[in-house]
């Protein structure tokens, strides 16, 4: 199966998820503001896996963060089409990999892949179900008893994929997820955002540093001082 053409019928894969229209986010005002993103128009489509690269200082977080609905635009207009309004908050809606450690220590693998579902208001059985089916297919199942401090940096990272993969979402945004894994690890990541994309017809977007994680996508989309360059080969 050819990676990113495998998210359902064409219909599905052109469905618009989120919009954006002249964005502009600004931080700060005056002489110390640091415009972020300026002028992105775009549109994340349902069979989009897109990496978006860009030196340090771009405005890819920023991007994202706008994406997810975790940030506002200064100017402009961001629309979910496809998501039924802003995701932030709504796991079962858009999840996010973040490049960080985010598991919480106290709780096991299971209970951490589970968490979010559960604040979603699922029932517990059926969260804790859908999680050990997500750590099985990420190849985690023996260690959902583990508690965070006893994985490594890769198997932190597909915990975190399976957290998403777990609350099915349409759309997944993953800010730098391989920024601390070794190559091997690192490739393992993204194989498996693409996998887990693909099962579930979500929408994949992922900032990254990494030119040879960018390649595993299929898009790619760069950004320079806030501008987004759509299509351009990646070249940082
Ligand atoms: N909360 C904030 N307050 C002020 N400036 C900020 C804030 N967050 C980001 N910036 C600035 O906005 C610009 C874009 O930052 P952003 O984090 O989006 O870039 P990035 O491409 O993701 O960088 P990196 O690859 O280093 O994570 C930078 O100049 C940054 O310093």
């Amino acid at each position: 199966m050819t990676r990113g053409m495998s998210a359902g019928p064409t219909a599905e894969r052109d469905e618009a998820l989120v919009r954006l229209e002249d964005v502009a986010r600004t931080y700060g005002r005056g002489l110390s503001a640091v415009v972020a993103v300026h002028e992105v128009s775009c549109t994340v489509r349902r069979g989009d896996r897109i990496a978006v690269t860009g030196a340090s200082g771009s405005g890819k977080s920023t991007l994202l963060h706008l994406i997810s609905g975790l940030d506002d635009p200064t100017t402009g207009r961001i629309d979910w089409p496809g998501l039924g309004g802003r995701p932030f908050g709504r796991p079962c809606v858009a999840g996010v990999v973040f490049q960080g450690p985010s598991l919480l220590a106290p709780l096991d693998v299971l209970d951490n892949t589970a968490l979010p579902l559960a604040l979603a208001g699922l029932d517990e059985d059926e969260a804790r179900r859908r999680a050990a089916d997500a750590l099985g297919s990420v190849g985690l199942a023996g260690l959902a008893a583990r508690l965070p401090e006893e994985l490594s940096g890769g198997q932190a990272q597909r915990v975190a994929v399976a957290r998403v993969l777990a609350a099915r979402p349409r759309l997944i945004i993953a800010d730098e997820p391989t920024a601390q894994l070794g190559s091997a690890h690192a490739a393992q990541v993204v194989d498996l955002l693409m996998d887990a994309a693909d099962e579930l017809a979500a929408g994949l977007i992922m900032a990254t540093h990494d030119p040879d994680m960018a390649a595993r996508l299929p898009v790619r989309w760069r950004m320079a001082d806030g501008a987004l360059l759509q299509g351009e080969p990646c070249s940082s």
